[in-house]
């Protein structure tokens, strides 16, 4: 998607991605998928998963397109920060967070290369097919050798509905991280009832994959 694309989603407020709440599948299988250490999360929005994760103990690090999140982020914890340049983007610090602010596919970082864990909810999903090919390649790149990603995604026919967010399927799950040493689906269920919306958007059907991928 354009960044234009997005800017104004967070500018308008049209956020409804953002949850009210930490996701029930990290909260689920966090402790499954990682251990200790730090967690990296891409796209990252405002997202309360990452309070969930600092809670739980971890350093959290993200990466967000847009200046409006990052600051409300921040200003929603009352947390006091500083920020400086980073390459390309800005790193703003503040509490157990370490926020880039600015384009993904320009981040690189010694802090990521001390971070295994990635943890991504609507990020990949937030994409368009060509560019999530590019996304896993940045990730490959950016991460140390060995990292682990869990990973939400959503899937439905596509023809039923333009995304964001779009469908990924297993197959392409497993085509995208097929340098990786072990994919493992830890779920996969219809969330149509729970999601009316996307009903009323025209869906079929809609269902919630969650992934554990290892390299
Ligand atoms: C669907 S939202 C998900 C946010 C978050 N993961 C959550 O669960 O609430 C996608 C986010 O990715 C951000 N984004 C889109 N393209 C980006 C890019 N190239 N670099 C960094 N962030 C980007 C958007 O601003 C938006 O906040």
């Amino acid at each position: 998607m354009e960044h234009e694309f997005w800017l104004n989603k967070w500018q308008q407020q049209q956020i409804g991605f953002h949850l009210s709440a930490p996701h029930p599948l990290l909260q689920r299988y966090k402790d499954e998928c990682f251990d200790s250490g730090p967690v990296f999360v891409p796209l990252c929005g405002k997202s309360l998963d990452m309070v969930f994760l600092a809670e739980q103990g971890h350093k959290v690090l993200g990466v967000e397109l847009s200046e409006t999140a990052v600051v409300s982020f921040f200003k929603e914890r009352d947390l006091a920060t500083e920020k400086e340049p980073a390459n390309d983007l800005m790193a703003w610090r503040g509490g157990d967070y370490e926020i880039f602010q600015g384009d993904y596919f320009h981040l690189s970082s010694p802090a990521l290369e001390q971070t295994r864990q990635v943890y991504d909810r609507a990020a990949l999903i937030a994409l368009p097919k060509p560019m999530r090919e590019s996304y896993v390649e940045h990730l490959e790149k950016i991460m140390p050798p060995d990292f682990r990603v869990l990973l939400i995604t959503l899937d439905y026919h596509q023809d039923e509905m333009s995304g964001p967010p779009f469908a990924v399927s297993e197959q392409e799950v497993r085509h995208l991280y097929q340098n990786a040493r072990e994919i493992k689906q830890l779920r996969y269920t219809s969330i149509i009832d729970q999601e009316p919306s996307f009903r009323e958007q025209g869906l079929t059907d809609l269902f919630q994959g969650t992934y554990f991928i290892q390299y």
